[in-house]
This record gives C-alpha cells, sequence and structure tokens, in this order.
C-alpha cells in the first residue's frame, strides 16, 4: 500500500486499539498496526522522495518506523499476559513516536 494508506490505516488500529473492550480484539488491532508499521517502511514520504536507501534522512525515517513496532511489541507483550489496562498506558508512547516522527517528516 502507499504511505497515505498505511498511515490511515495505522490511525484507525490504534484508535481501535485504544477503544477494544477485549483482548482479541486488542491483538487483532495489534497485528494490523504492525502490518502497516512494516509496509510504511517500504515507502518514501513526500519529503525525501528520489534520495537513496543510504541517504541519512532515508535511514533516520526507517529507524522512526523500527521504533514504531519495538513499541507495538511491547504493548503486545503486555496483550498477551491479559494486561489491557496497562497495554493502553503503554500505547500512549504509539502518539510521541508518531509525533517525533510527524515533525521531522511529515
Ligand atoms: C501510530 C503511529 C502513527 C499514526 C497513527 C500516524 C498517522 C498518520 C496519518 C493519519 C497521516 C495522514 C495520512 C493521509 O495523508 O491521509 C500520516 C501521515 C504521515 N506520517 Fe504518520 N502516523 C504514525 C506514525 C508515523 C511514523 C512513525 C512515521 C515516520 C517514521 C510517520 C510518517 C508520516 C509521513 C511522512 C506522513 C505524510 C505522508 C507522506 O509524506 O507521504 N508516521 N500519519
Amino acid at each position: 500500500a502507499d504511505l497515505e494508506a498505511d498511515m490511515k490505516t495505522l490511525a484507525k488500529s490504534t484508535k481501535a486499539f485504544a477503544e477494544a473492550k477485549d483482548l482479541n480484539n486488542a491483538k487483532q488491532q495489534l497485528v494490523i498496526m504492525r502490518q502497516a508499521a512494516l509496509s510504511s517502511k517500504k515507502s518514501l514520504p513526500h519529503k525525501l522522495e528520489g534520495l537513496p536507501p543510504e541517504n541519512v534522512q532515508v535511514k533516520q525515517y526507517q529507524a522512526g518506523l523500527d521504533q514504531l513496532v519495538a513499541e507495538i511489541d511491547r504493548v503486545t507483550v503486555l496483550v498477551n499476559k491479559g494486561q489491557l489496562d496497562q497495554a493502553k498506558t503503554e500505547a500512549i508512547n504509539l502518539v510521541n513516536i508518531r509525533n517525533e516522527n510527524h515533525k521531522k517528516f511529515r
């Protein structure tokens, strides 16, 4: 999918995760989120269009998405332990990572 579509998927799944009432639904949203984050890594933002893979900014963009995946994985560990409330608290970091990276690349 293109980056806009992946970002929309990230937005929908993070919202649905925050509203999830049960562990199964929460887990499902995290799987969707993770796929969209990995798919985003295959695209370049408009701001970085045409830059080669070895470009420093391209590397930083990809590192931002790696951070997002790592955070999704930390949230997933808590969901898998049955700790939905703690998982939702941990998930606040997803928003921090989003905001930091949107400042740089959006
Ligand atoms: C949960 C985390 C995130 C959410 C919910 C999110 C959400 C969004 C949304 C809703 C848009 C607008 C899409 C549209 O055009 O309709 C967007 C755009 C964008 N986001 Fe994110 N985002 C997240 C994380 C990230 C991260 C980690 C990065 C970079 C490392 C990133 C980079 C961008 C860029 C570059 C655009 C503009 C599209 C472009 O230039 O091609 N986002 N995001």
